[in-house]
């Protein structure tokens, strides 16, 4: 199968969200986060590879600049997408620092259906993890999401279309791009 080229999947779709909007939302963020550790806590903070890794950066920096410390690690869960059955997660990296007793935050790009955050929020519960909160760049709008997961903290809300840009992926290509697309008229 041919791939799509990144220029083509920007010639059908259109820009949600600029850098502007996107960095102003992740400031937001950060201080309600900030709010939310005002026990002086140091948290767990996690990112989720391979699309949360500009929003995390970039939301780190933000916390820690309202004082708020942050120890790093990450992880890497990956859905088969329709290629496999059960939740198709598949783990390519797992945390190595212990999480007995801590308070977790998952920082990733997008909360979509839900089964990625669900399995790694209930992975750092079983690993003890005390408080798990979740923040994400983009929620999608839709009723798919499954039960038991919800973002605690969000930048934007996308429509129900597939979204690509700051982190997330057209076929591996346009993470880097400073910027939210949606293919397609939404
Ligand atoms: O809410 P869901 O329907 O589970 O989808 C959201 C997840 O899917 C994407 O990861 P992906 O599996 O594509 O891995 P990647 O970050 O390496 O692209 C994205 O980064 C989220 O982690
Ligand atoms: O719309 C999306 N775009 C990129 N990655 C994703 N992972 C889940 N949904 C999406």
């Amino acid at each position: 199968m041919t791939v799509p080229t990144l220029a083509e999947a920007l010639a059908s779709a259109h820009r949600l969200f600029d850098r502007a909007a996107l960095e102003a939302a992740i400031v937001r963020m950060a201080g309600e986060i900030r709010a939310a550790y005002a026990d002086g806590e140091v948290p767990l903070y996690l990112t989720v590879m391979n699309g949360g890794l500009p929003f995390a950066a970039q939301l780190a920096f933000a916390l820690g600049e309202r004082g708020l410390d942050l120890e790093f690690d990450y992880l890497h869960a990956t859905r088969y997408r329709g290629q496999t059955s059960g939740s198709g997660l598949a783990w390519l990296h797992r945390p190595a620092t212990p999480m007995q007793g801590r308070k977790v935050l998952l920082a990733d790009d997008i909360l979509d259906e839900g089964h990625t955050l669900l399995a790694v929020k209930q992975w750092c519960e079983d690993q003890g993890a005390v408080e798990v909160r979740v923040a994400v760049l983009a929620e999608k709008m839709h009723d798919r999401c499954v039960e038991g997961i919800a973002a605690d903290h969000v930048g934007v809300r996308v429509p129900d279309a597939y979204v690509f840009g700051y982190g997330m992926d057209f076929h591996e290509q346009g993470r880097n791009l400073p910027a939210i697309y949606a293919l397609g008229d939404h």
